[in-house]
């Protein structure tokens, strides 16, 4: 790969006798990898579980992901770059928690948060572009996460709303990529020796309404994947010094370094922030940093909390799906946004106004006179949470993702029934004599 000259200058000043190496592996493959699904009822059967990722507990794994398998559409399976894999663990949510994903798509750090979350508290996960905010959506239905709100709002505008709100919030910022180079090495040709202090810039701005967003003694977790100084240590020296914040030490797995206060203001706290450098570790580099709000105090009570809406009609014919159709699954706060019904979780303010993108689980979609569950709903529940699942074979499987309708041989009464493939629930199929009537989503189809 051929590296900007600047980049070298930049880098050999800042590393000395490392940036050989460091340059080195500019020219060594990328690392791929993958993250399992414990929301999940079944770990995925069509992927090796051979080479752990240490740092990762059980839940990352190197390896390449191919999208169009069963562990793939059915959410077993997400695909993560190794390094970008500590983020989480550090940020390590409780189950619980009210925690902002502040800048998401397409939600490598959501879906990894959302596996601490255990499907408990408030996932408020954001995303300022709206097409990404739609494969944001995308990935976070396919993982089955049920405790996740989805918003397409600046961070501005989501401060007026959550003033002192979250136990937790991660800003995984817009950033100059360096750690992408590897795997996208045109992205060579869009650096330039100010873009790094650019981004600085953005992120000290995303970082102020960060800040207000979170709750006296509250934890922020910084990270980039990039290894510009201006974006990583000299973000952290500012954000210690604007703010009252402590910076907690991160534990750091062989390979991983300590940030670089010399290439701050020499703070020394800085050192516990941690480097992941592509010449030291399997992966592509990452930056990671957490602070702890010092400030004495409560976190800010919601005055107008949002309240549900649903009509007497409506909830009955929800009561009346959920009671023939489900085991142990009974969401109790819910809205509807037009015909669509969601779960939602209840402590969070109105949301008039605000870009939702999904208030929190989707259950279906009011017709005339039937209520039709939501693919997000057959990808959320495990199987013993259903009353009607229906087994099918890898031939059927392909069907379904295509879109087509297929047959079945057993006599099944009609109805909305839970697909099942290789113990995966896939979506929802509705049996009609014999017929097996497809329902999955549109956009999302594909041939194999
Ligand atoms: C590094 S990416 C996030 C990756 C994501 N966390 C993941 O793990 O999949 C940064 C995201 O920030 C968004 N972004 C760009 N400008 C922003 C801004 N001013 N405020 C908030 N987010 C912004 C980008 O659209 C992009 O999706």
């Amino acid at each position: 790969m051929i590296l900007p000259k600047e980049f070298i200058n930049k880098y050999t000043k800042l590393l000395g006798k490392k940036s050989q190496a460091f340059f080195d592996s500019f020219n060594q493959p990328s690392y791929h990898g993958f993250r399992i699904n414990p929301l999940k009822a079944h770990q995925p059967v069509e992927e090796s579980l051979n080479h752990p990722i240490q740092y990762t507990h059980q839940l990352g794994y190197f390896g390449k992901v191919n999208g169009k398998t069963i562990d793939h559409q059915s959410g077993a399976v997400y695909s993560q770059e190794p390094s970008a894999m500590y983020v989480g663990e550090v940020a390590n949510p409780k189950p619980g928690e009210k925690v902002l994903d502040l800048c998401a798509a397409p939600g490598g750090k959501t879906t990894h948060l959302a596996s601490f979350m255990k499907n408990k508290g408030l996932l408020v996960t954001n995303e300022i572009i709206k097409k990404r905010a739609k494969i944001l959506l995308e990935n976070v239905e396919r993982f089955g996460i049920q405790n996740a709100m989805i918003l397409n709002e600046t961070p501005d505008r989501l401060a007026k709303y959550f003033p002192r709100y979250f136990d937790k919030i991660l800003v995984d910022a817009p950033c100059s990529g360096e750690g992408m180079f590897r795997k996208n090495p045109n992205a060579t040709k869009y650096w330039n020796p100010n873009y790094s202090a650019e981004c600085a810039k953005r992120q000290r701005e995303i970082l102020i309404q960060a800040v207000k967003m979170l709750r006296p003694g509250g934890e922020l977790i910084y990270s980039t994947c990039t290894f510009a100084p201006e974006e990583d240590e000299q973000i952290i020296a500012w954000l210690l010094d604007q703010f009252s914040f402590e910076l907690e030490p991160i534990h750091k797995y062989h390979g991983m370094v300590d940030a670089k206060p010399e290439w701050a203001n020499q703070n020394s706290q800085i050192k516990n922030a941690v480097r992941l450098f592509p010449y030291l570790i399997k992966g592509e580099g990452h930056f990671i940093a957490k602070l702890k709000l010092t400030t004495i105090g409560k976190s800010k009570k919601i005055k107008k909390p949002q309240q549900s809406n649903l009509n007497q009609d409506q909830l009955k014919r929800w009561r009346q799906f959920q009671k023939h159709h489900f085991n142990h699954f009974d969401p109790k706060h819910l809205i509807t946004f037009g015909d669509e019904l969601y779960a939602y979780y209840p402590k969070i303010p109105n949301l008039k106004g605000l870009k939702v993108v999904r208030p929190g689980l989707h259950l279906g979609t009011f017709k005339k006179h039937r209520f039709n569950p939501s693919y997000a709903l057959a990808l959320a529940i495990h199987p013993d949470q259903y009353n009607q699942c229906l087994n099918i074979n890898n031939d059927q499987w392909k069907k379904y993702v295509h879109g087509d309708i297929f047959k079945i041989n057993e006599d099944k009464p009609k109805g909305w029934y839970l697909l099942i493939c290789k113990h995966q629930p896939i979506g929802f199929g509705k049996i009609v004599n014999h017929t097996v009537k497809n329902f999955f989503p549109k956009g999302l189809r594909f041939s194999i």
